[in-house]
């Protein structure tokens, strides 16, 4: 038995072959080369992922985990903790947006209740899989022990495993007080302070202010531990962000796409390709967030969101929103004639 854990196996490399012949049949499209613009790279790239000559989005599956912070101690959240249980049942009554999104799209759609602060009924579409109250207060100590940490990525990995034989997976994430872990965790990563801090669900420019002292103070507590994305993701982290970035890394190694949301799941990525960096070749990001942090996560990937609408939500939402580009990417490629079969000369 190896003594690696399975987060660090190398994901396969996407077929570049294929990639190179869809690029070429894009060409003999009837369309001046390249006018389809980001939509021709789209459709190569999940070409060469999926491993198919014809790529298709049809089959897709969101994940959205869901836990609590021990830092909105702090006060570093404009909306009470009890929201992050709140929003869970609604995602289980299919009112919330991410529900409703799904539908939209017709994707399968399950959320993993990783740690909300208090224990929840069964719910249709919720797993249990709590860990953990929440996560301990970074401020003044490490959010997660060893375990928890490991048994969150490894509930993002079960995750995947559970979606299936899907075209397309999404990661969503709901936990009030997550903008500060993923700030802080993203900070790190980054070798930051708190330059990543923004409003969040909704602070004003005093809260941002505590906000970033409070990051300020975990991250100069933590200090060189911070060093390795382990034990980063372990301190400042959370536990709906370990088990994003498991599910993540999970979904590369089976050569799955994965259509990244927002900042925080932006920040788990990160992590994903910091622990495990051919877990890139498989990223697509669906938009750029109104938390301001986002730009220089996305830029640090050498990543562009798909659609800037100035969400700001979380959920999978802004990843969701833009599964119907992708679909038709997918549909361009498929259907439209080459000069050839046009009668072209
Ligand atoms: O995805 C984003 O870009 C995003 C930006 C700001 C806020 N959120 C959501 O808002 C919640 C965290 O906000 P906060 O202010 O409590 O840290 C959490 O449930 C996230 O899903 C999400
Ligand atoms: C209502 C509400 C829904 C959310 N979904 C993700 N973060 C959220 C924050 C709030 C406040």
């Amino acid at each position: 038995m190896s003594d690696t854990p399975w987060w660090h196996t190398p994901p396969p490399r996407p077929d570049t072959a294929l990639a190179a012949r869809a690029r070429r049949r894009l060409d003999t499209l009837i369309k001046p080369p390249g006018s389809l613009g980001r939509l021709e790279a789209l459709a190569a790239t999940l070409a060469a992922q999926q491993g198919r000559p014809e790529p298709q989005v049809e089959r897709v599956h969101i994940s959205v985990f869901a836990a609590d912070h021990g830092v909105c101690a702090e006060a570093i959240s404009s909306v009470p903790q009890a929201v992050t249980a709140g929003m869970v049942r609604r995602f289980s009554a299919g009112d919330a947006a991410i529900a409703v999104l799904a539908r939209q799209l017709g994707a399968g759609l399950e959320v993993i209740n990783l740690g909300t602060l208090e224990p929840l009924p069964a719910l249709p579409a919720v797993v249990d899989a709590r860990l953990a109250r929440g996560t301990a207060n970074m401020r003044t100590g490490p959010a997660m022990d060893r375990e928890t940490v490991a048994a969150a990525l490894e509930e993002g990995r079960r995750a995947f495993r559970r979606a299936g034989d899907c075209d397309l997976f999404i990661g969503g994430e709901m936990g009030i007080g997550n903008t500060t872990a993923a700030a802080a965790l993203g900070g790190a990563l980054l070798g930051l302070g708190s330059e990543l801090a923004g409003p969040g669900t909704g602070l004003d420019a005093a809260g941002v202010e505590r906000k970033r002292a409070v990051i300020d103070q975990a991250l100069h507590r933590h200090g060189p531990h911070l060093a390795s994305p382990l034990e980063a993701l372990r301190r400042v982290g959370g536990l709906e962000i370990a088990g994003l970035t498991g599910a993540f890394i999970a979904a590369a190694q089976a050569r799955s796409p994965v259509l990244v949301d927002g900042f925080i799941a932006t920040v788990a990525a990160l992590t994903a390709v910091r622990l495990n960096p051919g877990v890139r070749d498989w990223l697509h990001f669906g938009h750029h967030s109104a938390e301001p942090g986002h730009t220089r996560l996305l830029q640090t990937l050498a990543a562009e969101g798909l659609l800037d609408l100035g969400m700001r939500l979380g959920e999978g939402t802004g990843a969701a929103a833009a599964v119907p580009l992708l679909r038709m990417a997918c549909a361009l490629y498929r259907e439209m004639a080459t000069f050839q079969e046009a009668g072209f000369t």
